[in-house]
Protein backbone atom coordinates (compact mmCIF):
# COMPACT_ATOMS: atom_id res chain seq x y z
CA UNK A 1 0.00 0.00 0.00
CA UNK A 2 1.03 3.35 -0.86
CA UNK A 3 1.69 5.88 1.94
CA UNK A 4 0.93 9.48 1.23
CA UNK A 5 2.39 11.97 3.64
CA UNK A 6 0.22 14.09 5.25
CA UNK A 7 1.40 17.47 3.69
CA UNK A 8 -0.02 15.69 0.51
CA UNK A 9 -3.38 14.78 1.54
CA UNK A 10 -3.78 18.73 2.84
CA UNK A 11 -2.30 19.85 -0.40
CA UNK A 12 -4.85 17.86 -2.31
CA UNK A 13 -8.17 18.45 0.06
CA UNK A 14 -6.97 21.97 -0.93
CA UNK A 15 -6.77 21.87 -4.64
CA UNK A 16 -9.99 19.66 -4.61
CA UNK A 17 -11.68 22.65 -2.76
CA UNK A 18 -10.46 25.40 -5.19
CA UNK A 19 -11.77 23.20 -8.47
CA UNK A 20 -15.04 22.74 -5.87
CA UNK A 21 -15.36 26.53 -5.36
CA UNK A 22 -14.87 26.99 -8.87
CA UNK A 23 -17.41 24.58 -10.05
CA UNK A 24 -19.88 25.96 -7.64
CA UNK A 25 -19.46 29.53 -9.01
CA UNK A 26 -20.00 28.63 -12.66
CA UNK A 27 -22.49 26.66 -11.30
CA UNK A 28 -24.79 29.36 -9.25
CA UNK A 29 -24.03 31.63 -12.93
CA UNK A 30 -25.63 28.71 -15.00
CA UNK A 31 -28.71 28.06 -12.85
CA UNK A 32 -29.08 31.68 -12.63
CA UNK A 33 -28.79 31.58 -16.70
CA UNK A 34 -31.20 28.75 -16.83
CA UNK A 35 -34.11 30.49 -14.60
CA UNK A 36 -33.92 33.60 -16.76
CA UNK A 37 -34.70 31.81 -19.64
CA UNK A 38 -37.36 29.90 -17.78
CA UNK A 39 -38.65 33.06 -17.06
CA UNK A 40 -38.21 34.46 -20.52
CA UNK A 41 -39.81 31.36 -21.78
CA UNK A 42 -42.99 31.83 -19.67
CA UNK A 43 -42.34 29.00 -18.45
CA UNK A 44 -41.94 26.67 -21.48
CA UNK A 45 -38.19 26.17 -22.05
CA UNK A 46 -38.21 22.31 -20.75
CA UNK A 47 -34.77 21.77 -21.75
CA UNK A 48 -34.09 25.13 -19.54
CA UNK A 49 -35.78 23.32 -16.59
CA UNK A 50 -34.03 19.87 -16.62
CA UNK A 51 -30.62 21.97 -16.81
CA UNK A 52 -31.38 23.57 -13.63
CA UNK A 53 -32.73 20.44 -11.84
CA UNK A 54 -29.62 19.15 -12.94
CA UNK A 55 -27.57 22.43 -11.61
CA UNK A 56 -29.27 22.24 -8.40
CA UNK A 57 -28.22 18.71 -7.90
CA UNK A 58 -24.56 19.35 -8.77
CA UNK A 59 -24.82 21.93 -6.30
CA UNK A 60 -26.34 19.97 -3.44
CA UNK A 61 -23.26 16.94 -4.37
CA UNK A 62 -21.01 20.38 -4.17
CA UNK A 63 -21.99 21.27 -1.25
CA UNK A 64 -21.46 17.92 0.17
CA UNK A 65 -18.12 17.59 -1.06
CA UNK A 66 -17.66 20.95 0.72
CA UNK A 67 -18.80 20.11 4.30
CA UNK A 68 -16.40 16.93 3.90
CA UNK A 69 -13.28 18.91 3.42
CA UNK A 70 -14.38 21.21 5.92
CA UNK A 71 -14.90 18.67 8.46
CA UNK A 72 -11.03 17.75 7.30
CA UNK A 73 -9.99 20.96 8.41
CA UNK A 74 -11.77 20.65 11.67
CA UNK A 75 -9.29 18.14 12.46
CA UNK A 76 -6.12 19.97 10.87
CA UNK A 77 -6.15 23.72 10.08
CA UNK A 78 -5.79 26.93 12.28
CA UNK A 79 -7.92 28.47 9.31
CA UNK A 80 -11.07 25.98 10.18
CA UNK A 81 -13.52 28.48 11.67
CA UNK A 82 -12.89 30.86 8.54
CA UNK A 83 -13.70 27.98 6.35
CA UNK A 84 -17.13 27.10 8.54
CA UNK A 85 -18.37 30.68 8.41
CA UNK A 86 -17.99 30.57 4.35
CA UNK A 87 -19.23 26.68 3.96
CA UNK A 88 -21.99 28.52 6.10
CA UNK A 89 -22.64 31.49 4.93
CA UNK A 90 -23.04 29.75 0.97
CA UNK A 91 -25.17 26.64 2.22
CA UNK A 92 -27.22 28.44 5.39
CA UNK A 93 -30.86 27.47 5.90
CA UNK A 94 -32.23 30.18 3.44
CA UNK A 95 -30.16 28.64 0.52
CA UNK A 96 -31.50 25.62 1.15
CA UNK A 97 -34.65 26.31 1.03
CA UNK A 98 -34.05 28.98 -2.04
CA UNK A 99 -33.08 25.35 -3.07
CA UNK A 100 -35.57 23.10 -2.02
CA UNK A 101 -38.01 25.92 -3.89
CA UNK A 102 -36.98 26.18 -7.11
CA UNK A 103 -36.21 22.22 -7.11
CA UNK A 104 -39.96 22.01 -6.33
CA UNK A 105 -41.26 24.49 -8.53
CA UNK A 106 -39.19 23.25 -11.33
CA UNK A 107 -40.22 19.11 -11.04
CA UNK A 108 -43.97 20.41 -10.66
CA UNK A 109 -43.52 22.53 -13.97
CA UNK A 110 -45.05 25.58 -12.61
CA UNK A 111 -42.36 27.98 -11.88
CA UNK A 112 -44.44 30.78 -12.65
CA UNK A 113 -43.65 33.02 -9.13
CA UNK A 114 -39.90 33.24 -9.17
CA UNK A 115 -38.74 36.91 -9.14
CA UNK A 116 -35.06 36.89 -10.63
CA UNK A 117 -34.30 39.84 -9.10
CA UNK A 118 -34.59 38.07 -6.20
CA UNK A 119 -32.42 35.32 -6.59
CA UNK A 120 -30.17 37.52 -8.82
CA UNK A 121 -28.69 39.04 -5.43
CA UNK A 122 -28.83 36.03 -3.35
CA UNK A 123 -26.61 34.81 -5.61
CA UNK A 124 -24.17 37.40 -5.76
CA UNK A 125 -24.16 37.81 -2.27
CA UNK A 126 -22.69 33.90 -2.08
CA UNK A 127 -20.34 35.11 -4.97
CA UNK A 128 -18.00 36.69 -2.75
CA UNK A 129 -18.25 33.80 -0.31
CA UNK A 130 -17.01 31.56 -2.61
CA UNK A 131 -14.15 33.61 -3.95
CA UNK A 132 -13.27 34.11 -0.60
CA UNK A 133 -13.65 30.37 0.09
CA UNK A 134 -11.46 29.99 -2.78
CA UNK A 135 -8.50 32.25 -1.77
CA UNK A 136 -8.38 30.78 1.53
CA UNK A 137 -7.82 27.21 0.00
CA UNK A 138 -5.84 29.10 -2.49
CA UNK A 139 -3.95 30.15 0.39
CA UNK A 140 -4.06 26.81 2.49
CA UNK A 141 -2.50 24.66 -0.63
CA UNK A 142 0.59 27.77 -1.27
CA UNK A 143 1.25 27.19 2.78
CA UNK A 144 1.38 23.42 2.23
CA UNK A 145 3.15 23.95 -1.40
CA UNK A 146 6.03 26.26 0.31
CA UNK A 147 6.09 24.26 3.61
CA UNK A 148 6.92 21.12 1.31
CA UNK A 149 9.14 23.35 -1.18
CA UNK A 150 10.96 23.72 2.49
CA UNK A 151 10.76 20.54 3.99
CA UNK A 152 12.43 19.39 0.56
CA UNK A 153 15.25 21.88 0.92
CA UNK A 154 16.23 21.03 3.96
CA UNK A 155 16.05 17.01 3.39
CA UNK A 156 18.41 17.97 0.07
CA UNK A 157 20.71 20.29 2.10
CA UNK A 158 20.89 17.20 4.78
CA UNK A 159 21.28 15.10 1.95
CA UNK A 160 24.15 17.23 0.61
CA UNK A 161 25.93 17.71 4.07
CA UNK A 162 25.64 13.84 4.58
CA UNK A 163 27.10 13.39 1.45
CA UNK A 164 29.87 16.32 2.16
CA UNK A 165 30.33 14.07 5.50
CA UNK A 166 30.29 10.87 4.00
CA UNK A 167 33.21 12.56 1.34
CA UNK A 168 35.42 13.86 3.64
CA UNK A 169 35.60 10.88 5.87
CA UNK A 170 36.05 8.08 2.48
CA UNK A 171 38.12 10.58 0.41
CA UNK A 172 40.06 12.39 2.98
CA UNK A 173 42.04 9.68 4.19
CA UNK A 174 42.96 8.43 0.17
CA UNK A 175 43.99 11.89 -0.24
CA UNK A 176 46.17 11.96 3.05
CA UNK A 177 47.32 8.55 1.78
CA UNK A 178 48.36 10.22 -1.85
CA UNK A 179 49.55 13.06 0.22
CA UNK A 180 52.06 10.47 2.28
CA UNK A 181 53.00 8.59 -0.70
CA UNK A 182 54.05 11.04 -2.77
CA UNK A 183 56.24 12.75 0.41
CA UNK A 184 57.81 8.72 0.82
CA UNK A 185 58.69 8.53 -3.27
CA UNK A 186 60.27 12.60 -3.45
CA UNK A 187 62.29 11.30 -0.02
CA UNK A 188 63.13 8.19 -2.22
CA UNK A 189 64.00 10.58 -5.48
CA UNK A 190 65.80 12.78 -3.37
CA UNK A 191 68.07 10.20 -1.97
CA UNK A 192 68.67 8.39 -5.21
CA UNK A 193 69.85 11.45 -6.60
CA UNK A 194 71.79 12.31 -3.63
CA UNK A 195 73.58 8.90 -4.19
CA UNK A 196 74.29 9.49 -7.68
CA UNK A 197 75.95 12.49 -6.69
CA UNK A 198 78.05 11.12 -3.83
CA UNK A 199 76.41 12.50 -1.28
CA UNK A 200 75.73 10.37 1.63
CA UNK A 201 73.94 12.38 4.29
CA UNK A 202 70.60 11.09 2.88
CA UNK A 203 67.02 11.49 5.46
CA UNK A 204 65.92 8.44 5.25
CA UNK A 205 65.00 5.46 8.28
CA UNK A 206 64.93 2.28 8.71
CA UNK A 207 61.75 0.63 10.30
CA UNK A 208 60.31 3.88 9.41
CA UNK A 209 56.09 2.72 9.24
CA UNK A 210 55.35 3.49 5.27
CA UNK A 211 52.53 2.26 3.06
CA UNK A 212 53.83 -0.70 1.88
CA UNK A 213 56.71 -3.54 1.46
CA UNK A 214 57.92 -2.56 -1.61
CA UNK A 215 58.47 1.23 -0.55
CA UNK A 216 60.02 -0.41 2.87
CA UNK A 217 62.05 -3.07 0.49
CA UNK A 218 63.02 0.24 -1.65
CA UNK A 219 63.98 2.28 1.53
CA UNK A 220 66.15 -0.38 3.09
CA UNK A 221 67.99 -1.16 -0.74
CA UNK A 222 68.72 2.78 -0.85
CA UNK A 223 70.05 2.30 2.97
CA UNK A 224 71.80 -0.67 2.32
CA UNK A 225 73.59 1.34 -0.76
CA UNK A 226 74.55 4.16 1.56
CA UNK A 227 75.87 1.90 4.09
CA UNK A 228 78.06 0.41 1.35
CA UNK A 229 78.74 3.67 -0.46
CA UNK A 230 80.05 4.79 3.13
CA UNK A 231 82.00 1.55 3.53
CA UNK A 232 83.63 2.08 0.14
CA UNK A 233 84.60 5.39 0.83
CA UNK A 234 86.03 4.37 3.69
CA UNK A 235 88.32 1.92 2.00
CA UNK A 236 89.05 4.25 -0.64
CA UNK A 237 90.46 6.78 2.21
CA UNK A 238 92.49 3.70 3.24
CA UNK A 239 93.89 2.57 -0.06
CA UNK A 240 94.43 6.48 -0.95
CA UNK A 241 96.49 6.35 2.67
CA UNK A 242 98.45 3.06 1.64
CA UNK A 243 99.55 4.26 -1.50
CA UNK A 244 100.74 7.93 -0.10
CA UNK A 245 102.58 5.84 2.58
CA UNK A 246 103.91 3.71 -0.02
CA UNK A 247 105.04 6.40 -1.93
CA UNK A 248 106.40 8.17 0.47
CA UNK A 249 108.59 4.67 1.58
CA UNK A 250 109.43 4.65 -2.17
CA UNK A 251 110.87 8.27 -1.90
CA UNK A 252 111.82 8.71 1.48
CA UNK A 253 115.15 7.00 3.31
CA UNK A 254 113.94 4.83 6.09
CA UNK A 255 116.79 5.42 8.59
CA UNK A 256 117.33 9.45 7.78
CA UNK A 257 113.75 10.48 6.74
CA UNK A 258 114.58 12.34 3.67
CA UNK A 259 114.41 11.94 0.20
CA UNK A 260 116.46 9.10 -1.26
CA UNK A 261 118.73 8.59 -4.69
CA UNK A 262 115.06 7.52 -6.63
CA UNK A 263 113.27 10.66 -5.37
CA UNK A 264 116.07 13.06 -6.40
CA UNK A 265 117.01 11.52 -9.67
CA UNK A 266 112.83 11.25 -11.07
CA UNK A 267 112.51 15.34 -9.18
CA UNK A 268 115.56 16.35 -11.87
CA UNK A 269 114.09 14.21 -14.69
CA UNK A 270 111.35 15.80 -14.71
CA UNK A 271 111.69 18.89 -14.61
CA UNK A 272 113.00 21.37 -17.38
CA UNK A 273 116.79 21.47 -17.98
CA UNK A 274 116.31 25.38 -18.15
CA UNK A 275 115.49 25.49 -14.51
CA UNK A 276 118.80 24.20 -13.71
CA UNK A 277 120.55 26.41 -15.97
CA UNK A 278 123.97 27.49 -13.53
CA UNK A 279 122.74 25.74 -10.82
CA UNK A 280 125.37 22.97 -8.73
CA UNK A 281 125.25 19.37 -8.21
CA UNK A 282 127.34 18.06 -5.27
CA UNK A 283 128.32 14.97 -4.04
CA UNK A 284 128.74 14.61 -0.26
CA UNK A 285 130.58 12.17 1.71
CA UNK A 286 131.17 11.92 5.51
CA UNK A 287 135.01 10.91 6.22
CA UNK A 288 136.70 7.62 7.72
CA UNK A 289 132.89 6.37 8.60
CA UNK A 290 134.09 2.80 8.29
CA UNK A 291 135.85 3.89 11.24
CA UNK A 292 133.11 5.50 12.93
CA UNK A 293 131.50 2.17 12.69
CA UNK A 294 134.19 -0.02 13.91
CA UNK A 295 135.17 2.18 16.94
CA UNK A 296 131.81 3.29 18.23
CA UNK A 297 129.36 0.72 16.50
CA UNK A 298 126.58 0.41 13.39
CA UNK A 299 123.98 1.84 15.95
CA UNK A 300 126.46 4.71 16.10
CA UNK A 301 127.13 5.22 13.00
CA UNK A 302 123.18 5.53 12.33
CA UNK A 303 122.88 8.21 14.81
CA UNK A 304 125.94 10.08 12.95
CA UNK A 305 123.93 9.77 9.54
CA UNK A 306 120.86 11.03 11.24
CA UNK A 307 122.20 13.87 13.04
CA UNK A 308 124.23 15.31 9.63
CA UNK A 309 120.17 14.97 7.96
CA UNK A 310 119.02 16.82 9.99
CA UNK A 311 121.63 19.15 9.58
CA UNK A 312 121.19 19.54 5.59
CA UNK A 313 117.54 19.51 6.21
CA UNK A 314 118.32 22.95 8.54
CA UNK A 315 121.20 24.11 6.42
CA UNK A 316 119.43 23.85 2.67
CA UNK A 317 117.20 26.04 1.41
CA UNK A 318 113.77 25.24 0.55
CA UNK A 319 114.29 25.18 -3.40
CA UNK A 320 117.49 23.01 -3.22
CA UNK A 321 117.41 19.40 -3.72
CA UNK A 322 119.32 17.02 -1.34
CA UNK A 323 119.26 13.56 -0.64
CA UNK A 324 120.69 10.48 0.81
CA UNK A 325 122.75 8.55 -2.11
CA UNK A 326 123.59 5.54 -0.34
CA UNK A 327 125.92 4.55 2.68
CA UNK A 328 127.48 7.41 3.66
CA UNK A 329 126.93 9.29 1.05
CA UNK A 330 124.42 12.44 0.09
CA UNK A 331 123.89 14.74 -3.40
CA UNK A 332 122.92 18.33 -3.00
CA UNK A 333 121.50 20.37 -5.86
CA UNK A 334 121.83 23.91 -4.93
CA UNK A 335 119.37 26.34 -7.51
CA UNK A 336 120.54 29.05 -9.54
CA UNK A 337 123.90 28.85 -8.01
CA UNK A 338 127.22 28.47 -10.08
CA UNK A 339 130.34 26.38 -8.79
CA UNK A 340 131.81 29.19 -7.07
CA UNK A 341 128.62 30.40 -4.87
CA UNK A 342 128.38 26.31 -4.33
CA UNK A 343 131.64 25.98 -2.87
CA UNK A 344 131.63 28.97 -0.73
CA UNK A 345 128.01 27.27 1.00
CA UNK A 346 129.32 23.79 1.16
CA UNK A 347 132.67 25.14 3.05
CA UNK A 348 130.88 27.08 5.59
CA UNK A 349 128.32 23.70 5.68
CA UNK A 350 132.12 21.61 6.06
CA UNK A 351 132.85 24.17 8.74
CA UNK A 352 129.16 23.31 10.60
CA UNK A 353 129.97 19.70 10.50
CA UNK A 354 133.61 19.87 12.19
CA UNK A 355 131.32 21.47 14.93
CA UNK A 356 128.34 18.95 15.26
CA UNK A 357 128.51 16.05 17.52
CA UNK A 358 126.93 12.88 18.71
CA UNK A 359 126.52 12.38 22.29
CA UNK A 360 126.90 8.75 22.85
CA UNK A 361 125.03 7.17 25.87
CA UNK A 362 128.82 6.93 27.82
CA UNK A 363 129.41 9.88 27.51
CA UNK A 364 131.62 10.10 24.73
CA UNK A 365 131.07 12.08 21.53
CA UNK A 366 131.31 11.32 17.97
CA UNK A 367 133.02 14.24 15.74
CA UNK A 368 133.33 13.81 11.73
CA UNK A 369 133.81 15.77 8.70
CA UNK A 370 132.69 15.34 4.96
CA UNK A 371 134.18 15.72 1.92
CA UNK A 372 132.69 17.29 -1.22
CA UNK A 373 132.77 17.51 -4.72
CA UNK A 374 130.77 19.68 -7.45
CA UNK A 375 130.33 19.92 -10.64
CA UNK A 376 128.38 22.90 -12.07
CA UNK A 377 125.33 22.27 -14.66
CA UNK A 378 124.13 24.36 -18.37
CA UNK A 379 121.04 23.51 -19.88
CA UNK A 380 122.05 21.00 -21.61
CA UNK A 381 123.39 18.76 -19.09
CA UNK A 382 123.26 14.79 -18.37
CA UNK A 383 122.49 13.88 -15.09
CA UNK A 384 124.45 10.53 -14.78
CA UNK A 385 127.23 12.68 -16.34
CA UNK A 386 127.10 15.66 -13.90
CA UNK A 387 127.23 13.14 -11.26
CA UNK A 388 130.31 11.29 -12.32
CA UNK A 389 131.89 14.70 -12.64
CA UNK A 390 130.65 15.71 -9.07
CA UNK A 391 132.02 12.06 -8.02
CA UNK A 392 135.68 12.84 -9.70
CA UNK A 393 135.61 16.22 -7.60
CA UNK A 394 134.50 14.26 -4.61
CA UNK A 395 137.94 11.51 -4.94
CA UNK A 396 139.81 14.85 -5.57
CA UNK A 397 138.99 16.01 -2.15
CA UNK A 398 139.40 12.57 -0.63
CA UNK A 399 143.09 12.53 -2.16
CA UNK A 400 143.97 15.48 -1.23
CA UNK A 401 143.21 15.32 2.34
CA UNK A 402 139.29 15.19 3.13
CA UNK A 403 137.50 17.61 5.07
CA UNK A 404 137.53 19.97 1.95
CA UNK A 405 135.32 21.11 -0.97
CA UNK A 406 136.80 20.68 -4.82
CA UNK A 407 134.88 22.25 -8.10
CA UNK A 408 135.29 19.91 -10.68
CA UNK A 409 137.54 20.92 -13.78
CA UNK A 410 138.29 18.87 -17.06
CA UNK A 411 141.64 17.96 -15.92
CA UNK A 412 139.86 15.53 -13.37
CA UNK A 413 138.58 13.74 -16.21
CA UNK A 414 141.37 11.57 -16.13
CA UNK A 415 140.83 9.43 -12.40
N1 LIG B 1 126.13 2.47 10.35
C1 LIG B 1 125.96 2.43 9.03
N2 LIG B 1 127.02 2.20 8.26
C2 LIG B 1 126.88 2.18 6.91
C3 LIG B 1 125.60 2.38 6.32
N3 LIG B 1 125.78 2.32 4.98
C4 LIG B 1 127.08 2.07 4.72
N4 LIG B 1 127.78 1.99 5.90
C5 LIG B 1 129.18 1.77 6.09
O1 LIG B 1 129.96 2.85 5.68
C6 LIG B 1 131.26 2.41 5.43
C7 LIG B 1 131.90 3.07 4.30
O2 LIG B 1 133.20 2.83 4.30
P1 LIG B 1 134.20 3.17 3.15
O3 LIG B 1 133.55 3.06 1.84
O4 LIG B 1 135.42 2.35 3.32
O5 LIG B 1 134.59 4.66 3.34
P2 LIG B 1 135.16 5.41 4.55
O6 LIG B 1 135.42 4.52 5.70
O7 LIG B 1 134.24 6.52 4.85
O8 LIG B 1 136.47 5.95 4.03
P3 LIG B 1 136.61 7.24 3.19
O9 LIG B 1 135.49 7.30 2.24
O10 LIG B 1 137.88 7.06 2.44
O11 LIG B 1 136.67 8.36 4.09
C8 LIG B 1 131.19 0.86 5.26
O12 LIG B 1 131.81 0.22 6.32
C9 LIG B 1 129.69 0.60 5.28
O13 LIG B 1 129.41 -0.65 5.90
C10 LIG B 1 124.51 2.62 7.17
O14 LIG B 1 123.38 2.80 6.76
N5 LIG B 1 124.75 2.63 8.52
Amino acid sequence: MIRIPNSSIEFMISVQGIRLTNRLYSSFTELIDQLIDICKSNNTDTDSKIKAIKLLGGIDEIKDRLITIQKFYLNNSNEIEKINDLVNEIFNNNSEKANKTIYKELVSMKYNDINIQQINVFYLQNKQHISLLSQLLLKQATDIANNQINTSKIKIYTMVCFLIIFFLFSILPIIMMIFKLSDAFSLIQKAILQLSNNDLNINLKENQRRFSFELDAIISSLIKLKNIQIEKHLLENKNQQLIHQLKLKSTTDYLTSISNRRAFLETIKHSSPEYFNHSSLAIIDIDNFKQINDKFGHASGDEVLIKFSQLLSLFFRKNDLFCRYGGEEFAILLHDCDHILAKNILEKLCTKVRYLSVALPSGEKIYFTISIGIAEMNNKFDINQTIIHADKALYHSKATGKDRVTVYTHEMAVY
